[in-house]
């Protein structure tokens, strides 16, 4: 077994702090009141549950978990479920909000929602999981449903865990609610491509940036941050399209192989092992070495915060891409761009996976699937169109990549509000 190295957090920044300063700026541009502006910051609602657990062993535990609704202006909220150690109300409020923006951006028909418990997954077993799964699912029971909330995915969570909430949710309605949650198994109403979708929107993005800085994907190297469901699949795809992964890191600690990394047997490695450390074909690195590797992109693919005030000046890479939620902070924003490095954000980049959750949520209310070409070209479509229209929004008024989705984005749920008569 390897040992976890503590996580080292060496700047103040927040979640939280980092999602509102991007919504400030937002709101700057766009020359929104006070009142907006508050409306906007704030979640619609949240709830905060006790989860207690029965462990195997007869020995009870009580967990905390919460969902916060962010928005709904524009149709339900939806999001996914995290469990890991440091879940915390404010960590769950900020990406709910990044939530509602990404679906504003990509024009999905939700608002924006997380959900989260503090807990480590790695110590529980299978049935323990399934136990606090259902409790946390009965005791938030009340504000979701596939008109109301729909939950997905996120860090230590998977299909596994969705199949449990649906079948909870389902017991307690009467029947079968398979649009209750997405990322669901294929054969509970899942989606063709769901899976893999948020890891091909990244890559989609990741050769789009590349060809626009001048760099061609078939000739070009990168670093992945995190090999979970986001970043191992990302590592794949663009493996695939020809870029040379030549590092990607774990919890654990990292690897490198300038020549590139075999990912398929890497994928294997770290089935076998739990991690991507004493992988033979690499040479072990830290983990904050990868983020300085001299790549051409860059793929943060783990947690927030990532990129901050203290690592952003010696970062080498030409285009960084954001796969995970907040990877980097305001501070490193600033200095990103000061230093002329191409950051596509959050809410673009890893928007794959809700795109294709809208698919589901589609498929299984009409109980109609679609190919998986089907998911797969509506998909990219979706992802290459916000691409241009981002791009093109920033180039025209002289704005980062960022900032540039966030105003579309705050516009979008700004105006649905307006309509409704929530703000005059
Ligand atoms: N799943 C999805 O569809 C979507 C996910 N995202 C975002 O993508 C990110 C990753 O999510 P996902 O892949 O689903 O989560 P997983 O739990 O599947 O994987 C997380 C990965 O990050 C690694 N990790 C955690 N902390 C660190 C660290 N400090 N340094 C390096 N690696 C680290 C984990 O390591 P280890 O394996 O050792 O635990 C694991 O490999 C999150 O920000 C999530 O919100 C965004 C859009 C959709
Ligand atoms: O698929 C979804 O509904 C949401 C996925 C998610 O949590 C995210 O995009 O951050």
């Amino acid at each position: 077994m390897i040992a976890r190295p503590e996580a080292s957090v060496d700047h103040i920044a927040t979640p939280l702090t980092d999602a509102r300063a991007q919504l400030s700026e937002a709101v700057a541009l766009l020359g929104y009141p006070d009142g907006l502006h508050q409306m906007l910051a704030t979640p619609r609602r949240e709830l905060t549950v006790a989860v207690p657990l029965r462990m195997d062993s007869g020995e009870s535990r009580l967990y905390v978990g919460h969902r916060v609704q962010h928005n709904f202006s524009r149709g339900p909220a939806k999001g996914g479920l995290r469990y890991a150690p440091n879940v915390n109300i404010d960590e769950v409020r900020a990406l709910a909000m990044w939530m509602t923006w990404k679906c504003a951006l990509l024009d999905v028909p939700y608002g924006g929602a997380k959900g989260g418990i503090a807990i480590d997954p790695r110590e529980h077993s299978k049935a323990e999981l399934e136990r606090v799964t259902r409790r946390y699912t009965s005791e938030i029971l009340p504000i979701i449903g596939p008109e109301r909330d729909i939950p997905a995915p996120d860090i230590g969570t998977d299909e596994q865990t969705m199949a449990w909430m649906m079948d909870t949710y389902s017991v307690a309605s009467g029947y079968t609610v398979p649009g209750i949650v997405t990322g669901k198994p294929i054969a509970l109403g899942g989606s063709l491509g769901r899976a893999s979708a948020t890891s091909r929107g990244v890559t989609h993005i990741a050769l789009a940036a590349l060809r626009h800085v001048g760099i061609e994907p078939s000739r070009s190297t990168a670093a992945v941050q995190g090999f979970g469901k986001v970043g191992a699949d990302a590592a794949r795809f663009l493996s695939e399209a020809g870029v040379r992964v030549a590092g990607v890191s774990d919890q654990y600690g990292a690897v490198h192989n300038a020549a590139g990394l075999d990912v398929e047997a890497l994928t294997d490695h770290v089935r076998a092992t739990g991690s991507v450390v004493g992988f033979a074909g690499a040479e072990p690195i830290d983990g904050a070495q990868l983020i300085t590797l001299k790549v051409d992109l860059l793929v943060p693919a783990a947690v927030e915060g990532v990129l901050h005030e203290s690592n952003a000046g010696d970062v080498r890479a030409r285009v960084i891409v954001e796969g995970a939620n907040g990877p980097t902070t305001p501070a490193a924003d600033a200095i990103l761009r000061e230093r002329g490095i191409l950051v596509v954000p959050d809410i673009l980049a890893n928007a794959g996976g809700v795109i294709v959750s809208y698919f589901e949520w589609v498929q299984a209310n009409q109980a109609y699937w679609w190919r998986a070409d089907e998911v797969e070209s509506r998909l990219e479509e979706r992802m290459l169109n916000a691409w241009q229209h981002v791009l093109g929004y920033a180039e025209t008024r002289g704005l980062s990549l960022r900032t540039a989705a966030t105003a579309l984005a705050v516009e979008r749920v700004a105006d649905a509000h307006r309509l409704r008569g929530l703000y005059p």
